[in-house]
């Protein structure tokens, strides 16, 4: 308590509100007692001398306020302002003594000013709190005897609870702020957080608190320091949890808001995309257009549904009409309803099967193939006479771009038929071929049934391409699984999709499937299908493909007329053979098309110049390279070291490709180890070590036994590489190469680069049959091999499967055991070929 205040005071009550310490308060005053005050407050500021009064609030219900409240300008503490009534002479009229409360608060006068006649307005700050001793009159005004108290705390009281008040101050400021509290006040009072002491800023906070009138009475008459801070933290709390209600209460009104306002947005942006794509039913996704649902229920009866469509379509159109457009589960049914009227249920092509047309389709669209053709005729034949479709189904297998799919398109065209193709590569889900079930956001019918809305038609030719490529089992459902269903004509008149729930008869489709390997296909389905190959084609079969199809096809694609560009036969081979490495013809079609293109450019150029006469059709061999850059492939055989060591294989790839690889060995002193890199399978690895074991057991009989070698077979480190060592390779049929480049290593001898082998070995050293014989050879062909050397029981696949043309090239050699494949492959030079002095044959087959 300052020491300098006086005890004695004029009494100025105050109407509902409480002046606490440290608080600015503005009061409005009028009357005998305000002048009184005035004079002395003016007197006392002459002489520098402060004028103290004694504010007490009246308790209980009095007199009504006479001014408004009004922001206190900027001080240390702010307040709203409190009045007093002063309707007669003095401050208090006798009546209201008794609602004198029993606590007051000393404040010094800050200013007076005038506000009216007779009328004052007062600012006042708080200083100290005090208990009311007894009351007195004094020149006819009330005065007042006040006893004060102790304010300093104690060193270290509560320490720990004024460490925490002060950080819930900071944290009820930071709040504060949000709420709008002007910034300089937040300011003022976080300064004030480190500088006053925890019971005054108590007190100061009581002002901006929500507190009501009875707490502000309490807060005035707590005395104990640590009660007061307690109190003030008790009510700054509650302020900060019923914030932190309204907040959450805010925020899950907005929520709800703005998934609302985001609904109107989203049909909003629809109805423009609509409106854009001329689709715009005009309703902005909420007025129903009775127009709209008339016409679906004339399209529905004009689908000629059968009865249980019919039945399931009626009883949709009913809910549509019942529910709200702008609800999602209305364009549900609705695109639902649709889907059941542009199903063909019954609306079919006319078959025309004349077998002598087909066979002219057949011959005109595609080169060679003869025994495809042949067996489609039949295929075609047996349907005309049957009359039915539940002949097998064909696939057609064979490497990419071999004409399996324009071949479905021929039959297409030759049956009268649409044609429609389902791709089946990375099919995984078995929702993709069967549909959604309805419930499912973004449901879609399948594969099948979306065909079979496109072609309009219920008799269509279904190509179900890359068959092979389908992914089986997966957590998803098992894909094949619906597709055996779709197959099996036992089962495929009422095909149930998921998304449309009715059955449709599926059983006038025509399926023809496609694939690049049977390997992959899943057994069940290869079970149900007729496999068809198709093998790659030799370089002059290219050259006729390329001259009699692709050429004409691309010049009609470009807009030129035949002869408008002409090409030579070694222009095409040249092509074939330099830009092109595949079993198929699809990047020879490209580079054709490349060639056609230049031209067209070429002869727009002319045109416009009006020198039209000077262009000329004919393409030469250095057209080729001014038009497609360099070469880029030699013949691989050309890639070659003719070294030691170093052998040709055939491979094969699951995409069902051809191909020739190349086996390196080396050797260098060690332990004997065997070290093998390539992008290697644990098939192949095996191999390489069998290769190995054998060599080594039959190191006399190879006469590898001289003491240098046998010292080297014993000791060398071996590493056997296999180029490309990007492409991951695997199986056994490398195990002859194998065998071959480990001896050929040892003994000095080599194998020439026109010959290639393949087959597995046994560690007995049998030479076993391996698969995909027709596109290794073809392939190999391709690459110039010319001497081929094969299992003994591949003979037959050679036989039936390999071109003419390829077999008049090559000299095949059939070999029962690893002796011959070594005696046919290894030569020293032209003239000396390997021989095994002491051969042992371990077995003959
Ligand atoms: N024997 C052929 N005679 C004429 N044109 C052919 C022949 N083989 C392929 N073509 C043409 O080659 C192109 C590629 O053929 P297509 O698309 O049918 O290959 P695909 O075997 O179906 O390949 P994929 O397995 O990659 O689908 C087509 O333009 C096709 O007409």
């Amino acid at each position: 308590m300052p020491s300098s205040l006086v005890d004695s005071l004029i009494v100025v009550p105050l109407e509902n509100k409480v002046l606490l310490p440290s608080v600015v308060l503005k009061i409005n005053m009028r009357g005998r007692d305000a002048v009184a005050l005035t004079r002395k407050h003016l007197r006392s500021s002459e002489q520098r001398k402060p004028t103290y009064i004694a504010c007490i609030p009246l308790t209980g219900k009095g007199i009504e306020e006479e001014a408004n409240s009004e922001e206190v300008e900027g001080t240390a503490s702010p307040n709203t302002t409190t009045a007093v009534a002063l309707k007669d002479e003095g401050f208090i009229k006798p009546e209201d003594k008794d609602r004198l409360f029993t606590f007051g608060c000393t404040a010094r006068i800050i200013r007076v000013q005038r506000s009216g006649l007779g009328a004052f307005t007062m600012f006042v700050e708080g200083i100290s709190r005090f208990k009311v001793d007894r009351y007195f009159s004094q020149d006819a005004t009330l005065h007042v005897k006040v006893k004060y108290f102790d304010e300093e705390m104690e060193e270290g009281e509560s320490t720990d609870e004024m460490i925490l008040f002060k950080a819930l101050v900071r944290e009820f400021l930071s709040k504060m702020k949000d709420l709008r509290m002007p910034e300089n006040l937040i300011q003022q009072l976080t300064k004030l957080i480190d500088s006053v002491s925890p019971p005054v800023l108590a007190d100061l906070l009581v002002s901006v608190i929500e507190t009501s009138f009875d707490e502000k009475l309490t807060m005035l008459s707590t005395t104990n320091l640590k009660e007061r801070v307690e109190k003030a933290s008790e009510w700054m709390t509650r302020q900060l949890h019923v914030l932190k209600i309204s907040e959450q209460v805010h925020s899950s009104v907005e929520g709800k808001l703005t998934k609302k306002q985001r609904e109107f947005y989203l049909r909003q942006q629809l109805e423009a995309i609509k409106k854009e794509l001329g689709e715009s039913d005009g309703s902005g996704g909420g007025i129903k257009d009775e127009d709209e649902l008339e016409q679906l229920g004339t399209k529905i009866e004009e689908a000629d549904l059968p009865e249980e469509a019919s039945t399931v379509a009626q009883r949709e159109l009913k809910r549509l009409k019942k529910l709200q457009p702008a609800s999602s589960e209305y364009s549900v049914a609705r695109n639902y309803l649709e889907l059941l009227a542009d199903l063909p249920w019954n609306k079919k092509t006319d078959d025309i099967i004349n077998i002598a047309q087909a066979k002219q389709k057949l011959q005109d669209d595609h080169f060679g193939l003869d025994h495809v053709k042949k067996r489609i005729i039949e295929y075609l034949s047996v349907i005309k006479i049957k009359g039915d479709l539940k002949a097998p189904i064909i696939c057609f297998v064979g490497p990419p771009g071999v004409g399996k799919t324009s071949l479905g398109k021929s039959i297409a065209s030759s049956l009268g038929r649409e044609f429609h193709r389902i791709s089946l590569g990375g099919v995984r889900d078995e929702a993709e071929m069967r549909g959604h079930r309805r419930t499912y956001v973004g449901a879609m019918p399948g594969l099948v049934i979306q065909g079979l809305r496109k072609c309009k038609v219920n008799n269509p030719l279904f190509l179900l391409d890359e068959i092979d490529k389908l992914v089986q089992s997966s957590h998803y459902g098992d894909p094949s699984a619906a597709l055996l269903e779709v197959l099996d004509p036992e089962q495929n008149n009422s095909f149930s999709d998921h998304y449309l729930n009715v059955p449709f008869d599926l059983s006038n489709v025509l399926f023809i499937a496609t694939a690049n390997s049977v390997d992959t296909i899943p057994e069940p389905l290869l079970d149900r299908m007729e496999l068809i190959s198709l093998n790659g084609y030799t370089f002059e079969e290219k050259l006729y493909i390329a001259k009699a199809h692709l050429l004409p096809k691309q010049l009609l694609a470009h807009g030129l007329v035949k002869g408008q560009v002409q090409m030579k036969d070694e222009v095409f081979l040249k092509i074939a053979e330099n830009y092109t490495r595949e079993s198929g013809v699809r990047s020879l079609e490209r580079t054709v098309a490349s060639v056609v293109r230049s031209k067209c450019v070429e002869l727009a150029d002319l045109r416009e110049a009006n020198r039209e006469e000077d262009y000329n059709p004919q393409i030469s061999l250095t057209d080729v390279e001014d038009i497609l850059g360099m070469a880029f492939y030699e013949k691989e055989v050309a890639e070659r070291e003719l070294v030691p060591g170093v052998v040709t294989g055939l491979a094969y790839s699951g995409s069902g490709n051809g191909g020739i690889l190349f086996v390196e060995a080396t050797k260098m002193p060690g332990d004997g180890n065997l070290q093998l890199t390539g992008s290697l399978g644990n098939v192949i690895q095996e191999s390489a070590k069998l290769a190995l074991s054998w060599v080594k057991s039959h190191a006399f009989d190879l006469q590898l036994t001289n003491s240098s070698t046998e010292k080297m077979i014993e000791h060398d480190d071996i590493h056997i590489h296999f180029p490309a060592g990007s492409i991951n390779k695997d199986g056994p049929s490398a195990g002859v190469t194998l065998v071959s480049a480990i001896v050929s290593l040892y003994s000095g001898y080599h194998v020439p680069t026109t010959t290639a082998m393949t087959g597995e070995i046994s560690l007995r050293g049998q030479v076993l049959p391996v698969g995909g014989i027709k596109e290794k050879v073809v392939s190999a062909h391709r690459a110039g091999i010319r001497k081929i050397i094969l299992p003994f029981r591949n003979r037959k696949d050679v036989e039936q499967d390999v071109p003419e043309k390829v077999k008049n090239d090559i000299q095949f050699v059939f070999a029962k055991n690893i002796w011959d494949v070594l005696e046919e492959a290894l030569v020293m030079n032209e003239s000396e070929k390997w021989i095994a002095p002491s051969r042992v044959y371990e077995s003959h087959l």
